[in-house]
């Protein structure tokens, strides 16, 4: 097909959408942050550099070019965390990653949940609740939390209701931090979990909310976190903080994530 002077084949436009959808994916990771300046300078001086280069201009083409190449390596690190974010979108978002065979294959198909466990976390972090504690449990799927196991104090003790609670009780010398169930253990107390700070995230969230949604981002682990001033009930799962939800929903929600294959975006 011919557009003026252009032709365009079909890899033309498939092109154009890829580029745009890119973009789109690319925009969307940094709006809002300070990184679109960042991300929007460097789209200037590009185009800068390609008017440059089409009017033959060859010493300044040579600087820029050479301008683009570090600043490419400085854009890696300026954008570590949306580069991170990026790939565990496209990671988890695949129909490949969701299927059934390759998830066996990886060894990444979630175990099923004991309920009786699960029933003994919930009813524990219904006490905490009332008991206005403040707490963090993070609940173990497929990913591998080990990294965060070891920023704590190990425990590897039975799942039990009196121990979860004594844990999280204001006066013990573990109640700071994230406690980490993982293979149907109280693996370790204490735990230090990365903090969501993407513009998406209300300023008036707190530290323990902000490290229950960014430990939910980082990983496929469920996280209840209990608020110490509301004694309210809140669920992060994959990003999203579903905020004071009942005891008897919290029970439901998490039974159908942790036993469920499916890996939301
Ligand atoms: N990165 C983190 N990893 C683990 N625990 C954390 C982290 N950040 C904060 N906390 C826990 O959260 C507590 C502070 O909570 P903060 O009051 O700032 O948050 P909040 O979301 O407003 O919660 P609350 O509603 O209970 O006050 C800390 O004492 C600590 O136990």
């Amino acid at each position: 097909m011919r557009l003026g002077f252009l032709t365009f084949d079909w890899t033309d436009f498939l092109d154009i959408i890829l580029v745009a959808v890119l973009l789109y994916q690319v925009y969307y990771l940094v709006k809002g942050s300070i990184a679109i300046r960042v991300f929007l300078g460097y789209l200037f001086v590009y185009v800068f550099y390609l008017i440059v280069k089409g009017l033959g201009l060859e010493l300044l083409t040579a600087i820029l070019q050479y301008f683009m190449g570090v600043g490419a390596i400085a854009l890696i690190v300026i954008f570590q965390q949306e580069i991170r974010r990026f790939l565990l979108i496209i990671g988890k978002s695949t129909a490949f990653t969701n299927s059934r065979f390759l998830n066996s294959f990886l060894g990444t198909t979630a175990p099923k949940f004991d309920y009786s466990n699960l029933k003994i976390i919930v009813d524990a972090a219904r006490s905490i609740a009332s008991d206005f504690n403040g707490a963090l449990l993070v609940i173990k799927k497929t990913d591998d939390l080990e990294k965060y196991t070891q920023t704590g104090e190990a425990l590897d003790a039975v799942i039990s209701k009196p121990l979860l609670v004594s844990l999280f009780n204001q006066y013990s010398a573990l109640h700071d931090g994230a406690v980490i169930i993982s293979e149907g253990r109280i693996a370790a107390s204490r735990c230090i979990l990365p903090v969501a700070d993407g513009a998406d995230v209300p300023s008036t969230i707190g530290f323990r909310h902000r490290a229950a949604i960014g430990m939910s981002e980082t990983t496929d682990a469920a996280v209840i976190v209990i608020s110490e001033q509301t004694g309210r009930i809140s669920l992060a799962i994959e990003g999203e903080l579903f905020s004071n939800i009942p005891a008897s929903e919290l029970e439901l929600r998490l039974s159908e994530y942790l036993n469920s294959n499916k890996q939301k975006v």
